[in-house]
């Protein structure tokens, strides 16, 4: 049988940038994003945050292959899709990894914005990443387009779930890169963007969010680099955690029992491998101005062929990384807890090792509700409008404009368990137009953090002017300083009354 479908180019409208020149960006460039900040904005340490985490030099120069994408006619796919699923059916039971019914039952809404991974997560028994990945391969097609032999993954996925609980961040975890690929699936799936890409950008895409934070130490890249770790050793300083991602992933990857890519070809690994290493990599924070930059200018060009594949794949891995703000509020809420812990835990070790304090690590003198408005104002909202973009650019480069096989947009994509079928126009999309459900969540969090930092200001104004300790007393030093003021305060007002004697008797 041919390749999943047969492979027509339609035309070649999706030409990549061939030879992309090096981006070599000056350094500053990006500090010029946050000179739109206005300094009062926000808090001095926010701001600080915000540099210290998203600006860095940053050069990156990358020979793109000189390929012709192929568009498969989305009638074959269909065609293909239908006949693959029959096949792969009666393949699928023999597997190993059988889901139990309650993580079925919780995965039938995988295809939503609003799915909830701590929900899988304690169905699961914490496997949330091995049963969404098995789940989702299987759904694409891709254990049997790819002849992944079952007993391989099973090993292979059981390792990556283990990875992820290597130092028990209380983020950077199994269920983040369950949540991550459950976004990048919703990307996928709902907007159309599975359309544009073939079996192996599909793999790629996902094995990237599978494996985009892999042994996470719960340290940022700054910690690695300021305390001198083997790891910054290793990768010099530049991208430390993603490039440890990367390595240790494939090192799996290579691996008898848990190699899972064993029978692509030799072409077929090396275009999975170099969009893998460019996914991840472009997770690193310190890339985000001069990627966000950089996809703005390919989408103001006229030519849709100048919309780089890859890039694009990773600018929307990237907002998938850093998408929580954009969900309903108890995920977004509780997601930011553990993350703050986390930043907390860093925190103390810097104290022990001496070091400063990195932005928002300090547990005693971060303003989280602040920290997190500006994340958002900052960060998350410009960056998915982005995506939003470009995910118009592709569905309108990849769907017909009227649908050809059915005039109802399909319901639901696909019933669980089965392949997904290349649908011509996911429910995600009207017209050419991506549906935005992030744009509403963003707004109403927002608003949820301002409630919260203006409840936060009172409560410090109140224990700076009460000079109320914890439990309410005044405290013995406070007192003697609290008189000391008054007496000031007193002094200053005699000499007010004075000066406006002077006055008037002049
Ligand atoms: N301040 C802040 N940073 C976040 C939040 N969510 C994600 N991030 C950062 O964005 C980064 C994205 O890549 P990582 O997941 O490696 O690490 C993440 C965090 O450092 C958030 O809610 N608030
Ligand atoms: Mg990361
Ligand atoms: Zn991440």
């Amino acid at each position: 049988m041919d390749s999943v479908a047969e492979e027509t180019s339609v035309e070649n409208v999706g030409e990549p940038v061939v030879g992309s020149s090096p981006v070599k960006r000056q350094v500053g460039e990006e500090d010029d994003e946050l000179s739109e900040v206005e300094p009062d904005a926000v808090p001095q340490e926010v701001r600080e945050w915000l540099a210290s985490t998203f600006t860095r030099q940053l050069s990156t120069a990358r020979k793109r292959t000189d390929e012709k994408p192929k568009f498969r006619s989305v009638a074959n796919a269909i065609r293909a899709g239908i006949f693959v699923e029959r096949i792969y059916r009666r393949l699928s039971s023999a597997t190993f990894l059988h889901l139990p019914p309650e993580v079925t039952k919780i995965l039938k809404r995988v295809d939503e914005w609003d799915f909830n991974v701590w929900r899988l997560h304690e169905v699961s028994t914490n496997t949330p990443l091995r049963c969404l990945s098995y789940e989702l391969l299987n759904r694409y097609g891709l254990l049997h387009k790819f002849k992944m032999p079952p007993a391989t993954l099973e090993t292979f996925l059981t390792q990556v779930e283990s990875g992820y609980q290597k130092y028990k961040n209380p983020y950077h975890n199994n269920v983040h890169a369950a949540d991550v690929l459950q976004t990048m699936h919703y990307m996928l799936s709902q907007t159309g963007l599975m359309n544009w890409l073939n079996d192996i950008e599909i793999l790629a895409t996902l094995m990237a969010a599978i494996i985009h934070d892999y042994e996470h130490t719960g340290t940022t890249n700054n910690f690695h680099v300021m305390s001198g770790s083997e790891t910054a050793l290793l990768y010099n300083d530049r991208a430390v955690l993603e490039n440890h991602h990367i390595c240790a992933a494939f090192r799996l990857l290579k691996g008898e029992e848990s190699n899972v890519l064993v029978n692509l070809s030799r072409e077929e690994y090396r275009e999975f491998r170099s969009l893998v290493i460019e996914m991840v990599l472009a997770t690193d924070m310190s890339s985000h101005f001069q990627q966000i930059k950089a996809m703005k200018a390919m989408l103001a060009m006229p030519d849709p062929s100048a919309l780089d594949k890859a890039k694009a794949l990773s600018l929307v891995l990237h907002c998938c990384d850093i998408s929580h703000p954009s969900k309903e509020w108890t995920l977004h809420e509780k997601w930011t807890k553990q993350l703050l812990e986390e930043f907390f835990r860093q925190g103390d070790k810097e104290r022990e090792l001496g070091l400063p304090y990195s932005p928002l690590c300090d547990r005693n003198n971060t303003l989280v509700a602040e920290s997190q408005i500006g994340f958002i104002d900052f960060i998350v909202e410009p960056s998915m409008g982005v995506c939003g973009d470009v995910l118009d650019k592709v569905a309108a480069l990849s769907i017909p404009a009227t649908p050809t096989i059915s005039e109802e947009p399909q319901k639901q994509l696909n019933e669980p368990g089965g392949p997904i079928k290349r649908p011509v126009r996911p429910s995600g999309v009207v017209g050419t137009e991506v549906r935005r459900p992030w744009q509403d969540y963003l707004a109403a969090n927002k608003t949820r953090w301002k409630e919260r930092a203006a409840k936060d200001a009172e409560v410090r104004a109140e224990m700076a002017l009460g000079h109320k300790n914890v439990n309410g007393d005044l405290e013995e030093e406070n007192e003697e300083d609290f008189i000391k003021e008054e007496e000031d305060k007193g002094a200053n007002e005699n000499l007010e009354e004075a000066d406006k004697e002077e006055e008037s008797a002049e």
